[in-house]
């Protein structure tokens, strides 16, 4: 069995005050091609909320009930906590582990998905953190993605039915489930997982995602959408978009829907801005029903799925999943888990 001396919950990161968010929001988008006028109305989303994103907070929640599972579990493993784009910045969070004499640690994403903005760039991040604190920095070994954990699913599962229950009665039974997930550039999904298993990854994991989630419930028919787009018009990105499909839904004569964030491990902005404002103004000028599924994050599963991924890696044995498209994602020091995984697009610029 492999020693481990700590874990580092590794994230997005997100603004807690009204001046951080155009500094954070550079941080985000550096070198990416977005378009201002989009960064514009992005920093109004943040903003609407007091410049306050709730990643944070939920991160640290989420930490709380790690620490509270591994106490159950048995498992001795402090649990750090290091973001891509904001403070805590992971390489404070490195430097701060290699001081308290951590020499080796797993850190765990709190995305769930293949792709490059989803995998490949928390290895980027490992890499970048390692590099910054140089001598004595700890060893960090990137835990594997879980987008069809049977405890996952469970979670999302289980919210779809409560969510179900929030509906008026007499709408429960004909509303349509609809999953969604962030979506990204046609082109990164192309090149999203090894070149060899055909490319694609995100969008056929998310779509493996969706239909474990409906089969859990017991709903044969159901549709998978895309939200929170960027970048200039003229570049493709994945669709439909949730607010057209309500459309189309409306226009089909559906009388309720069921949101189901899969895309999201927890409550972010993405979900209280473009599911619980945007989508949900939508659905009303149209007279559908709307509810909105929770996120796993604060469920027990959710923390139980941390201590499987944690026992799978130092004691070894099969990952324990539903689905079958190609999973990846486990890496050591920043480097690749597959020869040439998740290409970055080539951006203007670079
Ligand atoms: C696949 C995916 C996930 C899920 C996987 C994962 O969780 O990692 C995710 C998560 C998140 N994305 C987030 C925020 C933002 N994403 C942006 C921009 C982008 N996201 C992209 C993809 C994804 N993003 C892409 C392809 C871009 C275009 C620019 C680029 O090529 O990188 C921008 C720039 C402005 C904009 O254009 O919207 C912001 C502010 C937050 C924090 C929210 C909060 O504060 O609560 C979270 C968790
Ligand atoms: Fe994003």
């Amino acid at each position: 069995m492999t020693e481990y001396d700590a874990l580092l919950l590794l994230s997005f990161g997100g603004p807690e005050k009204p001046d951080d968010v155009r500094p954070f929001l550079e941080n985000v988008t550096r070198g990416r091609g977005v378009p201002p006028e989009r960064l514009d109305e992005v920093v109004e989303h943040y903003l609407h909320f007091g410049g306050v994103s709730p990643i944070n907070r939920l991160n640290r929640d989420i930490i709380a009930t790690v620490e509270a599972e591994f106490a159950d579990a048995g498992i001795e493993l402090p649990i750090y906590f290091g973001n891509r784009n904001w403070h805590p910045m992971v390489e404070d969070t490195v430097a701060r582990m290699r001081d308290d004499g951590v020499r080796s640690a797993l850190v765990f994403p709190t995305s769930a998905w293949g792709g490059y903005s989803g995998c490949r760039q928390y290895h980027e991040d490992i890499e970048r953190a390692r590099n910054a604190v140089g001598d004595g920095a700890p060893a960090l070994v990137k835990l594997r993605q879980y987008y069809d954990h049977p405890l996952l699913i469970a979670a999302f599962a289980g919210a779809i039915g409560a969510a179900r229950e929030q509906l008026p009665a007499h709408q429960r039974a004909g509303a349509r489930l609809v999953f969604t997930a962030h979506s990204i550039p046609v082109s990164a999904d192309a090149s999203a997982g090894p070149p060899a298993d055909g490319g694609r990854l995100y969008s056929r994991q998310v779509a493996e995602a969706a239909r474990l989630c409906a089969g859990s419930v017991g709903v044969d028919e159901y549709d998978l959408v895309w939200q929170s787009r960027s970048g200039p018009p003229q570049i493709p990105w994945l669709e439909p978009d949730i607010c057209d499909h309500l459309d189309a839904l409306a226009a089909a004569g559906s009388e309720a829907v069921i949101v189901c964030p899969v895309g999201f491990v927890s409550d972010h902005l993405e979900v209280i801005w473009d599911l619980d404002t945007e989508a949900r103004d939508r659905a009303a000028e149209l007279g559908l029903g709307y509810v909105r599924v929770g996120t796993p994050g604060t469920d027990p599963r959710f923390a139980q799925l941390v201590s499987a991924l944690v026992r799978e890696m130092s004691e070894g044995g099969n990952p324990q999943r539903l689905g079958s498209e190609p999973l990846y994602g486990a890496g050591t020091n920043g480097a690749l888990c597959a020869v040439a995984c998740c290409e970055p697009p080539r951006r203007p610029g670079r």
